[in-house]
């Protein structure tokens, strides 16, 4: 796979590259990274990008043409063109999976007060990190790249990602290391029993607590296995039963 990169800050993705998990797919040729600084695709004598927008207001607009010519230049065939948006649809763990299909993302970083509205019609998506507004979308690219690459294949483990929360419609169950002991807090026996049934079963069953407890809206529309059913079961039935307390 390949990430393309369109921005006017390149040096923004300096350390990203140089850095643990993702300079380890780099040097081991996982994924192909690069970026495109799309000032050098302009026509214009001073070299400008941006100018004020049509009908007056605050700040400069990244103008049509070094974008268009630079987004011409590095597609490929069958490539994706992501324009970073605070308007456009939400990353999720599930756009992560899809984005990790592609052969070549191409993503492409705004800033100032963000694109000329002619650009959207060169760019298959817009993708949004959340209801707030950065000041360039070089960030947003850099999560989106982050999470796209852990998931290629030899990045990390498999069974790494697999329970990560999200993956499989649920937050991941708590985890714990050494020291058995930390400040009267114990990590739970059967982490400590061997038991590999009876790991599996509490983690499926904390979960689903956890996922009960802060995002309940990812239970809303799962279906639940017959185990998760029965797990959610007894849950209930605890819950109700400390109330009585
Ligand atoms: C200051 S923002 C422009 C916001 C624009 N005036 C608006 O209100 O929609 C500059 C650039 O940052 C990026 N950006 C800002 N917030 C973002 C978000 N939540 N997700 C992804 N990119 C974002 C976009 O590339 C945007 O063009």
């Amino acid at each position: 796979m390949k990430i393309t990169i369109l921005t006017l800050f390149p040096e923004f993705f300096d350390s990203f590259q140089a850095t643990s998990i993702i300079k380890r797919a780099l040097d081991r040729q996982l994924v192909e990274f690069e970026t495109v600084d799309f000032r050098q695709y302009t026509l214009d004598k001073h070299n400008h990008v941006d100018d004020t927008p049509c009908g007056g207001g605050q700040g400069m607009l990244l103008s049509c043409q070094p974008i268009v010519d630079c987004i011409k230049a590095v597609k490929t065939e069958g490539s994706l063109v992501v324009m970073m948006s605070p308007q456009g649809k939400t990353f999720t763990q599930k756009v992560a999976h899809e984005f990790a299909n592609v052969n070549h993302l191409i993503l492409l970083c705004g800033h100032y007060e963000g694109f000329d509205e002619r650009i959207r019609d060169y760019v298959d998506m817009e993708i949004s990190l959340g209801d707030f507004v950065l000041t360039g979308g070089e960030g947003a690219a850099m999560v989106i790249s982050d999470a796209v690459i852990r998931l290629l294949n030899g990045v990390i483990l498999e069974e790494s990602h697999a329970d990560d929360s999200f993956e499989n419609g649920l937050l991941e169950y708590p985890q714990y290391t050494r020291p058995v002991e930390y400040d009267g807090k114990r990590v739970p026996d059967v982490l400590l029993s061997g038991h590999h049934a009876n790991i599996r079963k509490w983690r499926l069953k904390q979960s689903l607590i956890r996922t009960m407890e802060k995002r309940p809206d990812l239970l809303e529309n799962r279906v639940f296995t017959k185990e998760e059913e029965k797990l959610m079961q007894e849950i209930k039935a605890e819950r109700a039963l400390e109330k009585e307390k």
